[in-house]
């Protein structure tokens, strides 16, 4: 089980500050929303939780201990993140899938990619289907599906569901709180207001950089 804990956390670039004092813990099993406006700094918020970038000032613990001081790869094998716009790469699907085992130096285990495809919808023949020729929700779901080839204990979603249709994106939404239901920790960036309260125990806002409220939902 994992727990971040943000103390007094600042990210600035060389023209901005972008995030200002967070304070923030994110305990195991937790479900957050993430909600704000554009540009106000939330995807810079789920990059700090897996160390793809570093922060300015303050301090990140990760299970107690600081965050910069960890094994980037050993942080990343325990947090999980699906980008706002996904990066696939390869020829087909199925490279997607292959790649993730052979870099840990396992074999496919095709039991866990078949529920995987049945959970988000999506049937197998799309293993061998084209990345040029995907739709912008297929790549999402094929992304998401991706990260979760091995199990996280915590999973960060950057606005996952945006290509997405209403019957698509409920299946994903129900997806996402199994994993809940299963121990998995959910930060979730959303812009859609009904998404960030229906089925998170918390939902955190923020605006200019900084927190703005955090909200206990249940
Ligand atoms: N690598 C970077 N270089 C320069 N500016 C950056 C960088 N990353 C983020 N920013 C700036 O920091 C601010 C916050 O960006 P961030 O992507 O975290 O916002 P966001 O709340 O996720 O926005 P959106 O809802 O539009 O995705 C923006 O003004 C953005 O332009």
């Amino acid at each position: 089980m994992t727990q971040i804990e943000f103390q007094d956390v600042s990210y600035s670039n060389d023209e901005k500050s972008i995030l200002k004092d967070i304070s923030i813990s994110i305990e195991p099993g937790d479900y957050v929303s993430v909600m704000g406006p554009s540009g106000s700094g939330k995807s810079t918020l789920l990059k700090l939780c897996c160390h793809l970038i570093s922060p300015t000032g303050g301090r990140i613990l990760f299970n107690g201990d600081d965050l910069m001081q960890q094994d980037p790869i050993e942080v990343r094998k325990k947090i999980s993140y699906c980008f706002q716009t996904p990066t696939l790469f390869g020829e087909t699907v199925e490279d997607n899938i292959s790649f993730s085992y052979a870099i840990r130096k396992q074999n496919v285990d095709r039991e866990r990619v078949h529920s995987l495809f049945s959970r988000f919808n999506m049937s197998q023949d799309y293993l061998g289907h084209k990345i040029q020729g995907l739709s912008g929700g297929e790549k999402q779901r094929i992304a998401l599906i991706r990260t979760l080839l091995f199990m996280p204990d915590v999973l960060l979603l950057d606005e996952v569901t945006s290509a997405l249709d209403a019957d698509n994106t409920l299946i994903v939404e129900k997806a996402i709180e199994a994993l809940n239901g299963e121990g998995v920790t959910i930060l979730w960036v959303t812009h859609n207001p009904e998404q960030g309260r229906k089925y998170a125990g918390k939902l955190l806002t923020i605006e200019d950089g900084q927190i703005n409220s955090l909200e206990e939902l249940k």
